[in-house]
């Protein structure tokens, strides 16, 4: 539960790894490599006897299939190898593995061969690893049309190929992972956008190298670990007024439920008192199902806050915008979504008021809104996800998230994490109001901005893959069940975060 972040470096940070590791490296990180991939083949088949299938490409990635290929035959194992390149092409190392492979005894194809009737044992995808340059062409698109539709279990070396292992896109087509096993560390590409939906599930081997002490992390998976210590039991000697005075300005008319559920979630994550600002004026003065909130105007939710989420339902009106004129002075940390978001974007004035911001501010924008804000579209965004959310982060002296598949956290010194729990089960209406409402009720107890973000971003995942787990969703869930999901985690957390470590740890 509380084991450290994992690194995350990008395509140049693990060539810069390679480049210091690979002098003393002995024997070779390739040969390393092959040795753990086959290890893993070994692992996956266990109980699936039969012949392994490696597909291997023109560069190193191809290589370290050949040795995977040579190190399964030393151990016996039935395995079949298909070579898509030139073997005068191949760089040093890989060319060098394949002679290796041959003088074991071993040959290659340059097709694909049909299966055996029993199926293969398991499909290993060595073609493209962080080397891929562009968008894949046939015939290389058919090699991978044919491996993705096989059964069975498929090995990804390194990183699927096809995917770009900066950014997750899947460039032209790319293989469809059952597990990846990927080396040294962690690159963002298996982490957002198109990557979970093609890595399956992800392993690093460091083969021997320890990244970190050779380069520090570029970014980090999200952990628990990372706000461990804020994760603490109540004091008993408490009252409400120890935990904040939490503020949501929002719903407007049509939207009442977008603040409602910003305001029940700061509620159930323990925010002492939470006023919600209805824009409209003739929505409830009371939330019947949690009467708890404090239903007023918005002009008074602005001064009784001590933290402040402006956007959920807040309607792009004059009202709104007046409101969000107001409130972005304030010398109190705001967290801006949805609507506040759009504002923003299409008024210079505000956005420069916001830029200059004395105080913290938080924005979670979702692709569309970050593309807005940056004056581009979402497909820009999705194109470049940690590059977009760090420009935010720049641009507006803010701590971002990024929403989507792999939600990205960027920080304005160029720091950046992302996030690895939730399904998509979580893309339904009301689940960005929820996850305001979450930041909020951690500001609002007195946790730092940065640390704040990033639990409620992940406890906002782990809380509906909790629910999946139960048999609630994904297709379904709503976003009201995910608070009460959110509370049960957060508690559980607490006491876990309370039980000593083992001597070992
Ligand atoms: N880094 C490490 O520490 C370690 C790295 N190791 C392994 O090395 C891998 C990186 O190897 P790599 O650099 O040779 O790149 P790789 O992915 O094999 O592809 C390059 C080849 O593909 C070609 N090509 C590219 N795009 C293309 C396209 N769209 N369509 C067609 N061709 C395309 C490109 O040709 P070109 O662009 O020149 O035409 C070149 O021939 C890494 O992922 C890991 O598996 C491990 O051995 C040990 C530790
Ligand atoms: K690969």
């Amino acid at each position: 539960m509380f084991s450290p972040p994992e690194p995350i470096y990008t395509v140049s940070g693990i060539r810069a790894i390679e480049e210091r590791a690979k002098p003393q490296a002995d024997p070779t990180l390739m040969e390393r490599a092959g040795r753990v991939a086959a290890e893993e083949a070994v692992r996956l088949t266990m109980d699936r006897p039969g012949t392994v299938l490696i597909a291997c490409g023109p560069g190193n990635n191809g290589g370290d299939g050949f040795v995977m290929a040579r190190r399964l035959l030393q151990a016996r194992r039935p395995v079949v190898v298909a070579f898509a390149g030139k073997t005068e092409r191949l760089p040093a190392d890989a060319r060098a593995a394949l002679e290796a492979w041959h003088e074991a005894g071993g040959e290659t194809l340059s097709e694909l061969p049909d299966p055996p009737a029993e199926g293969w044992a398991l499909v290993v995808d060595a073609l493209f690893g962080i080397g891929l340059q562009r968008p894949l062409e046939a015939p290389y698109t058919n090699w991978i049309d044919t491996l993705n539709a096989l059964p069975g279990p498929r090995l990804a070396i390194d990183i699927p190929s096809g995917l770009d292992a900066n950014t997750g896109r899947s460039l032209g087509r790319a293989f469809r992972a059952t597990h990846t096993l990927s080396f040294i560390a962690l690159k963002p590409g298996l982490l957002t956008l198109d990557g979970p939906d093609h890595a399956g599930a992800v392993t690093v081997r460091t083969l021997d190298v320890d990244p970190e002490a050779l380069l520090p992390a570029e970014g980090q998976r999200l952990r628990p670990s990372m706000f461990r210590e804020h994760l603490v039991p109540r004091p008993f000697n408490t009252h409400k007024g120890s935990f904040g005075d939490a503020g949501i300005i929002g719903g407007a008319n049509g939207m009442n439920g977008a603040a409602l559920l910003a305001g029940r979630a700061a509620l159930k994550l323990g925010a002492g008192r939470i006023f919600v600002g209805m824009m409209d004026r003739d929505a409830p003065a009371v939330d019947l199902m949690q009467p708890e909130l404090m239903l007023r105007a918005p002009a008074v939710v602005l001064d009784a806050a001590g933290v402040l989420a402006l956007g959920p339902g807040l309607g792009l009106a004059d009202e709104a915008r007046r409101m969000m004129e107001r409130a972005l002075p304030l010398d109190i940390p705001l967290i801006l979504d949805a609507d506040a978001l759009n504002l923003i974007a299409e008024d210079h004035r505000l956005e420069q008021i916001c830029a200059g911001r004395r105080a913290a501010t938080i924005l979670t924008p979702h692709p569309a809104e970050a593309g807005r804000l940056l004056g581009s579209d979402a497909a820009s965004v999705q194109a470049d996800r940690l590059g977009a959310a760090a420009g935010l982060a720049r641009r507006f002296n803010a701590l971002i998230a990024l929403k989507g598949c792999g939600t990205v956290v960027a920080a304005p010194d160029e720091r950046w994490w992302i996030n690895c729990t939730g399904h998509p089960g979580m893309a339904t209406a009301g689940m960005g109001d929820v996850l305001t409402g979450l930041v909020t009720a951690l500001i609002a107890q007195h946790w730092p901005l940065e640390s704040a973000l990033i639990a409620a971003v992940h406890l906002h995942g782990a809380a509906a893959d909790r629910l999946a787990r139960e048999g609630v969703g994904p297709i379904g869930l709503t976003s009201g069940e995910v608070i009460d999901a959110a509370r049960a985690v957060f508690n559980a957390w607490i006491v876990q975060a309370a039980t000593p470590l083992p001597e070992s740890a």
